[in-house]
């Protein structure tokens, strides 16, 4: 019989109607008993580790699930998070980088509506996601959703209302789930996998999304406050000409190793490259990071983790930055 911890985080899958609005309010037994009988032999145990709307998560909590996760990794066959859909892809790559190499599935699921109303996702993807972690060709972290599993490391919230609400970005689904049935296109090798816990993320990185005309005034404060400063900028990349300068003198006033500059795109599918225009390959003599085919929230929580490491060099940063980890980057 395979053995499956359900962690609980709140969201909608657990939330109940207000005259405030939604508010996540069933603990993990509640959330449990809601779970169609399944036809395959799983135990299941559940615990809460905490009760939020996702929006109010932060990196704490994600150094928490990864902590509950590691405690209890060789009591279980597989773990669930429970977990709200908003911030659920910037959890899943973080989960991705904290938890390396897992031979054991780590599934995060969530629901549009919550699990007491008569129309609802929730009962469906909480039971695929049990079978689904509990199932022995899983591994790694994924998010199961609306019949979909989804890299940790490549899934985007594309849909505010939809059941359909998670996209896999410049990657293909692992797999659907049909009735109960795992249909597989990409099988994952696990025969050699040995998971690698890591316990800190550097919180200090900033995005900035750009905007035409962009003002630079803000730049020297983003620059002396945040070692990782993420750039969100147009097309493949490229640095406009009304914050160049002052983007420029930045990165040459700190070390590369002391604040870290990414450029990455605003356009979700395919990815930056800033060797094909000019606005891109200007920045060539500075040292820098492109985020190149990466989704956002890879990005940005995979800097974190880079960044976390202390007395790091800058090929320390670049090589791990780099590296590609649970397929979260194709491109160079
Ligand atoms: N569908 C949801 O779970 C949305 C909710 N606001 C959350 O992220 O917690």
């Amino acid at each position: 019989m395979k053995k499956i911890l359900m962690l609980t985080t709140g969201g909608t899958i657990a939330s109940v109607s207000t005259p405030y609005g939604l508010i996540p309010t069933l603990n993990s037994e509640e959330l449990l008993s809601y779970l169609p009988k399944l036809e395959e032999d799983i135990q299941i145990n559940t615990r809460e580790l905490y009760s939020i709307d996702s929006t109010n998560t932060c990196p704490k909590h994600w150094l928490l699930i990864a902590k509950a996760i590691e405690d209890e990794y060789y009591n279980y066959d597989g773990f669930v998070i429970c977990h709200g859909t908003d911030t659920m892809a910037y959890t899943a790559s973080a989960l991705s980088y904290l938890i390396q190499d897992s031979p054991k599935p780590i599934v995060l699921t969530g629901a549009q509506k919550p699990i007491g109303m008569e129309i609802t996702d929730a009962k469906s993807n909480l039971r695929d996601s049990i079978i689904y972690a509990a199932d022995d060709s899983s591994c790694g972290v994924q998010i199961v959703f609306s019949g979909k599993v989804i890299l940790g490391t490549r899934a985007k919230k594309t849909r505010t209302f939809s059941f359909e609400a998670f996209s896999s970005i410049n990657y293909p689904f692992l797999a659907e789930i049909y009735d109960g049935k795992i249909i597989r296109y990409i099988s994952q090798n696990k025969n050699d996998m040995k998971p690698v816990f890591y316990h800190s993320l550097n919180e200090n990185v900033y995005v900035m999304k750009l905007i035409p005309g962009i003002s630079d005034s803000l730049i020297p404060t983003i620059f002396e406050k945040y070692d990782g400063i993420i750039l969100e900028s147009f097309g493949t990349g490229g640095v406009p000409d009304s914050i160049q300068e002052t983007i420029f003198k930045n990165l040459d006033k700190y070390e590369a190793k002391d604040k870290v500059l990414v450029i990455t795109t605003q356009v979700q599918n395919e990815g930056s490259d800033t060797d094909i225009y000019e606005v891109g390959v200007k920045l060539k003599k500075y040292k820098y990071l492109e985020a190149a085919d990466m989704t956002l929230e890879a990005t940005l929580t995979k800097l974190m983790w880079v960044l976390a490491k202390e007395n790091r060099t800058w090929a320390y940063i670049e090589d791990n930055f780099k590296k590609i980890i649970s397929f979260d980057r194709v491109r160079g």
